[in-house]
């Protein structure tokens, strides 16, 4: 089961973090930008190869320290198909590298287009006689709001192709309670209802770490939830952002984890990617101050919960 492979990476590296790979051209360094430009001019070409090599330098550091990648897909559809190129080769990097990738998509449609989005993220599709692979993530984040039709079709192309999912549940933005602590006649909240689901989806794909394929996404900036949420989904592994750049830190993400230290991953994007300039750091130390926040994050992770141990 692929969070088993999540997981095994997390107890290697003792590190429950994975680094988020949003790469705005404006976080790239001068140098990769101008490198990039020179070869294929200011153009979308241009944009989608400094992000790629940017992606690929971040990649090289992290790769011995974080399990995990999560590549936001909006930051390379921003780039045209060039940049979803520089998506799929984001992800064939860091799957050389033996790095976890979570393909940050949000999908959600009927029954049917999930289908398609299930064999474009989680699986592969026949062209002719060959059965080709389109993206090769290991795992695809999952917006829950069109029910269980727009999930079960999810569940076979993870369980075939050895794949997992993330369903939204509770999210770090401002105004996510607006929708999800909607509560309903029995008392029951929005995101407590979707969670459950998430425990009763998951039941197809058991894991035996005891944390099943299906996962779920609530947001650091939410430590009552989280805490809340860990308590009544025993089985369900935990994606959590919102730390770093949107104010979460160490002993808000804490109640995420189980008593062995497992059962969560933390995200940071913005605050790993963009290190080199909050430090002050020479452009060309981009990758190095990556890493350095990386280890960061991960030691006081780490040391708020105590430290992560093999059930
Ligand atoms: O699914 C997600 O990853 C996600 C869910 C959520 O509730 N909040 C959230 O911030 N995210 C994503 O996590 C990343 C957070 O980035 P930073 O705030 O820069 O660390 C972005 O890629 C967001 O799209």
């Amino acid at each position: 089961m692929a969070l088993d492979r999540l997981i095994e990476s997390i107890l290697k590296l003792k590190n429950p973090t994975v680094a988020g790979l949003d790469p705005k051209l404006d976080y790239v360094p001068a140098f990769i930008k101008e490198k990039a430009f020179a070869q294929y001019g200011e153009t979308l070409e241009g944009a989608a190869a400094a992000i790629l090599d940017f992606n690929k330098g971040l990649i090289d550091a992290l790769c011995g320290i974080v399990p995990a990648v999560k590549p936001q897909c909006a930051y390379y559809e921003l780039y045209g198909w060039q940049g979803v190129k520089a998506l799929h080769d984001t992800i064939a990097y860091a799957k050389e590298k033996g790095m976890f990738v979570i393909t940050d998509g949000k999908r959600n449609d009927i029954g049917t287009t999930m289908q398609a989005y299930a064999q474009a993220h989680l699986g592969s599709v026949a062209v002719g006689s060959q059965t080709l692979e389109p993206f090769g993530g290991d795992a695809l984040t999952v917006n829950p709001y069109l029910g269980s039709d727009g999930v079960i079709p999810l569940l076979d192309g993870c369980k075939t192709q050895d794949k997992g999912i993330f369903i939204l549940v509770k999210t770090s933005n401002p105004s996510s309670g607006e929708l999800q602590n909607q509560i309903f006649e029995g008392g029951e909240t929005l995101y407590g209802a979707v969670g459950d689901l998430c425990e009763k989806w998951g039941e197809a794909l058991p894991g035996k770490y005891g944390y099943s394929g299906v996962g779920a996404v609530v947001g650091a900036t939410y430590p009552e939830q989280l805490r809340e949420l860990r308590r009544d989904l025993p089985h369900t592994f935990f994606l959590v952002p919102g730390y770093g750049a949107q104010g979460g830190g160490a002993r808000d993400v804490a109640p995420a984890f189980d008593k062995n230290g497992l059962g969560g991953v933390i995200n940071a994007s913005r605050s790993i990617m963009t290190a080199w300039k909050k430090n002050g750091a020479p452009e060309q130390d981009y990758a190095k101050e990556a890493a350095k926040e990386a280890i960061r994050m991960r030691d006081e992770i780490v040391g708020e919960i105590g430290g992560i141990t093999r059930p």
